[in-house]
C-alpha cells in the first residue's frame, strides 16, 4: 500500500501546448491517502484514463510529479510500480487455465506453492469461479474472463495500488453488483489504495470512500458520497450525481436574499458574490405549497417511481424537479415552490460560494 502524491500534474497530448484548452488534463495537486477507496467519475473524454494512466505509467505527464510513499516515480516504468490494474476488456492468457491465470501474478514472484493454492482458492471463491478453476480459458464467455483479470488483480495481497478502469463494463447487471460488493469487500481486509475509474455514479457512489469529480479535464470536486450530495462544489457535481440531478435557478444575491423567478429567498449569511450567480437545490430539498411565500411554479406533471414521485415543474420557463415521499400529498392548486434552507447551496460561475463570498 502507498500514498500516492500528484504535484503539479498536467498532461497535454499535444507535444507543444500553448493554452489551457490543449490540457486534456489540468494542473491537479492531490494526496491519495494510503488504504482508501477512491472512485475517478465523469462523463465520458473529461481525462479520467488519463490520469490514471499517469499513476500506473503507461503514460508520462508533460508537467508535474508523481509520488509513491514520497518516491518519485513520474518516470518509472509500469513494472516498477508494483501495482495490479484492471481494464475495461479482459487480459487473460487463453492456454491456461483459470487456476494458472490466477497464479500468474504470484509465480512470477516466487511465491511457495502451498500460498499460492491457498490465494488462488479463495479468489476463485471470490469472483464465483471455484468450479471452472481447471478449464482453459479460451471459450469461456468475456464475462467470465472479466472475472479472471479482476481476480487476477486482487490475488496480491502486497501492491501499492490496485488501479480498475472501467472493469465491470462487459459484466453481466447481477454480477456486477456482486462484484462491486467483493472489491467493497477486499478492500475492507487489505486496506489496498483502490483507484476506481467510472462513469457510472452508482458504481462510484457505492464503491467509493472518496468520489474525485472529472469535468473538462479538471477535478471539480474530492469528496465522500454525502459531500457530493449535500454540498456539491461546482454545478456539474450537483448535476451529475443525483437522480434527477440539482436544479439550478438564475438568481440576483443580494447579500442574505437571493431573488429568484421575482421572488425572495432567504440565504444562511451574507453573500458578495460576483459574476453569473445561480441558486442549487436538489429535488429532495424543494416543496410545492399552495400558500404562504415562494417562488410561482407550475406542476407541469406527477411521475410515480415507487418509493417516491417526481414532480416535474416549470419555474421562470425552465424545467425543475422536486422529489417527495410516495405518500405525500400535493396540495390542491400548488403554484409555488420553496426550499429547505438545508439544501440550499450558492454558486458563482459554477463554483459553490459560501456565506461571505468565499470560493467553498
Ligand atoms: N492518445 C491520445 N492522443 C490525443 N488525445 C487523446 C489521447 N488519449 C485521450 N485523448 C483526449 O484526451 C481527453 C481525455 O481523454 P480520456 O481518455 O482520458 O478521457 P476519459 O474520461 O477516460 O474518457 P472515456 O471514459 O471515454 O475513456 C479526450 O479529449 C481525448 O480525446
Amino acid at each position: 500500500m502507498a500514498r500516492i502524491t500528484l504535484e503539479h500534474l498536467a498532461h497535454s497530448y499535444n507535444p507543444a501546448p500553448k493554452v489551457e484548452e490543449d490540457f486534456a488534463l489540468k494542473e491537479l495537486n492531490h494526496d491519495w491517502i494510503d488504504g482508501e477507496a477512491y472512485a475517478l467519475l465523469g462523463a465520458s473524454g473529461c481525462g479520467k484514463s488519463t490520469l490514471l494512466n499517469i499513476i500506473s505509467g503507461l503514460l508520462i505527464p508533460s508537467q508535474g510529479r508523481v509520488l509513491f510513499d514520497g518516491r518519485d516515480v513520474t518516470t518509472a516504468p509500469t513494472a516498477d510500480r508494483n501495482i495490479a490494474q484492471v481494464f475495461q476488456f479482459p487480459v487473460v492468457y487463453d492456454t491456461m487455465t483459470v487456476r494458472e491465470n490466477l497464479a500468474f501474478p504470484l509465480k512470477n514472484r516466487g511465491m511457495d506453492t502451498a500460498e499460492i493454492t491457498r490465494r488462488v482458492q479463495k479468489v476463485g471463491r471470490m469472483i464465483d469461479m471455484e468450479a471452472q478453476l481447471d478449464r482453459k480459458a479460451r471459450g469461456l464467455t468475456a464475462d467470465a474472463k472479466q472475472k479472471i483479470s479482476l481476480g487476477r488483480g486482487m490475488v496480491r495481497e502486497d501492491v501499492n495500488a490496485l488501479l480498475f478502469d472501467e472493469p465491470l463494463t462487459v459484466i453481466d447487471p447481477h454480477m456486477k453488483w456482486e462484484l462491486r460488493t467483493q472489491l467493497k469487500q477486499l478492500h475492507q481486509d487489505f486496506g489496498h489504495t483502490m483507484i476506481y475509474v467510472t462513469h457510472d455514479q452508482t458504481e462510484a457512489l457505492t464503491f467509493a470512500d472518496k468520489v474525485v469529480v472529472m469535468h473538462g479535464g479538471r477535478v471539480v470536486q474530492i469528496g465522500t458520497p454525502q459531500e457530493l450530495f449535500e454540498r456539491p462544489a461546482h454545478t456539474f457535481v450537483g448535476y451529475f450525481i443525483g437522480s434527477p440531478g440539482m436544479n439550478l435557478f438564475d438568481a440576483e444575491i443580494e447579500g442574505s436574499q437571493a431573488r429568484i423567478a421575482g421572488a425572495s429567498v432567504a440565504l444562511d449569511g451574507h453573500y458578495t458574490a460576483q459574476g453569473r450567480t445561480q441558486v442549487g437545490v436538489r429535488p429532495e430539498f424543494i416543496r410545492v405549497a399552495a400558500e404562504g411565500a415562494g417562488i410561482p411554479a407550475r406542476i407541469r406533471r406527477v411521475e410515480d417511481v415507487g418509493r417516491h414521485k417526481i414532480i416535474r415543474l416549470e419555474v421562470d420557463g425552465a424545467r425543475v424537479n422536486a422529489l417527495a415521499p410516495e405518500g405525500a400529498a400535493i396540495p390542491a392548486g400548488a403554484d409555488r415552490i420553496t426550499f429547505a434552507p438545508e439544501g440550499v447551496n450558492v454558486y458563482a460561475d459554477d463554483w459553490r460560494i459560501s456565506a461571505g463570498g468565499e470560493a467553498a
